[in-house]
Formats: C-alpha cells, sequence, structure tokens
C-alpha cells in the first residue's frame, strides 16, 4: 500500500482575525502575525520534508498570500496553482464586518455560537443591491448567479466543497500527486466533516487554527486512515480554542 498525503492549511491570521471581525468573502489581507505564521507552516513543512506537485486555494488574498509563503519556503514556486471560490470561507451574509464579541453582547453568546457553528443555519442575508453582494465582484463573474451566495451555512458550503474536492482535488491525489490546498476555517471544516465522517454536532465544536498544516493520509482506496497538525501539540490546541471563544462577549 503507498500512503497518500493531502496537506490542508488555513491562512495565517488576518487584519479581520486580528479585529475580531466576521469575514467571509472579504477580501482582507493578512496582518503581520499571519504573515509570520505562513512563513513559519511552511519552514516547518520543508523541515518535515514535504513536497508538492500541485497547490488548491481560494479566490481570497488571505489564502493566496499563505498559500504562496508556504511556496517560497519549501522552493516549489513553480508548481501549478488553481485557484477556485469553491474554496472560499463561507458567506456570513450581513454579518460580514462586524465584531464577533460586540456582536455577542448585543444578541447573546449562544446566538452568536448558532451564527458561526450551528450546522445548518444561515446569518442573515446581504441583499443583491449590497455592494458586499458578491455579484458586483468581477472575480465571480463567470459564477453562475443561481450559485452566488447572500449568506450560507455550513451545510451550504459544503455543497460547494465537496463536489470540488471529489471532482478536481481528489482525483489528483488519488493519481499519487502531493497536494496542498490553503483555504479557511469553514472551508476547511466542510471537507474534514466529509473526510473523517463527523456527526452535525461534533463538527459544531471543532475550529480550525490560523497557519497550522494539517496532513491527511489516505489508502489506495482513498479512505482516510490518520490526520494530524504539524507542530507543537498544546500550541495548537490553544490556538483552536481562541478561535472558539472569538464569538463570546467580553
Ligand atoms: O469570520 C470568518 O469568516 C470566520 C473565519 O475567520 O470566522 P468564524 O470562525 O467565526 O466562522
Amino acid at each position: 500500500m503507498s500512503v497518500k498525503k493531502l496537506v490542508l492549511i488555513r491562512h495565517g491570521e488576518s487584519i479581520w482575525n486580528q479585529e475580531n471581525r466576521f469575514t467571509g468573502w472579504t477580501d482582507v489581507p493578512l496582518s503581520a502575525k499571519g504573515v509570520q505564521e505562513a512563513h513559519a507552516a511552511g519552514q516547518l513543512l520543508k523541515a518535515e520534508g514535504f513536497q508538492f506537485d500541485y497547490a488548491y486555494t481560494s479566490v481570497l488574498k488571505r489564502a493566496i498570500s499563505t498559500l504562496w509563503a508556504v511556496l517560497e519556503e519549501t522552493d516549489l514556486q513553480w508548481i501549478p496553482v488553481e485557484k477556485d471560490w469553491r474554496l472560499n470561507e463561507r458567506h456570513y451574509g450581513a454579518l460580514q464586518g462586524l465584531n464577533k464579541a460586540e456582536t455577542a453582547e448585543k444578541f447573546g453568546d449562544e446566538q452568536v455560537k448558532l451564527w458561526r457553528r450551528g450546522f445548518a443555519i444561515t446569518p442573515p442575508a446581504l441583499t443583491p443591491e449590497d455592494p458586499r453582494f458578491p455579484g458586483h465582484d468581477s472575480r465571480y463573474a463567470t459564477v453562475p448567479a443561481s450559485q452566488l451566495p447572500a449568506t450560507e451555512s455550513l451545510a451550504i458550503t459544503i455543497e460547494r466543497v465537496i463536489p470540488y474536492w471529489l471532482e478536481t482535488i481528489r482525483p489528483r491525489v488519488e493519481s499519487g500527486e502531493k497536494v496542498i490546498i490553503a483555504a479557511h476555517g469553514n472551508s476547511l471544516r466542510a471537507l474534514v466533516k466529509y473526510l473523517d465522517d463527523i456527526s452535525e454536532e461534533a463538527i459544531l465544536e471543532l475550529n480550525i487554527p490560523t497557519g497550522v498544516p494539517l496532513v491527511y493520509e489516505f489508502d489506495d482506496q482513498m479512505k482516510p486512515v490518520r490526520h494530524y497538525y504539524l507542530g507543537n501539540a498544546d500550541e495548537i490546541a490553544a490556538k483552536a480554542a481562541a478561535v472558539a471563544n472569538q464569538g463570546k462577549a467580553k
């Protein structure tokens, strides 16, 4: 049996992660700390001997910049990179831009947890006239209007991430190519839920830290056999807990 490996990485801290604001499809850059996290992740991958043949990312610069930092550190800037909106963060609707702790003060911790992690709960939707609606952004010009979200739950995010995984990424991993995906907290939660067959209840408590490589290993039938984060386990657990706590009133 030959082990097939896939590396997932959530982007490093963005300026809106730093300011604790709902981000979704808002195209904000990495913070200085996020740039450092992305380079450190690349150095770790290099030190552990990881190589890649092909890379996927979203069309949002915090994931793209993270991927670039990793490819720079691993000296793999030459490999093909495919960007696709289906790897974008879950669309946070009208919550985009609001501070998470202030929103919790106004609506309560429970409501914010439901908006953030409730499996099929959609945040309040944008209207198509709203400048934040993706139909106004030329990068989505080729996406059929019926597929452009005004808000998304994790369940809806799964409906775009998993077909993209099955049709585009998975065959490449299956054929033995070494693939890295740089994406987002919730688009990666969608993929992880699918890969590990996590229940709708259990996925509520799963938080993915910024800028930490998550390695999946598959057998010949593409069944995931194990997964692990690279790096210090205590630090990674503390980073994941910090993500969970972002939605609590101060
Ligand atoms: O704001 C967002 O887009 C996401 C990721 O940063 O946040 P959350 O962890 O609240 O789903």
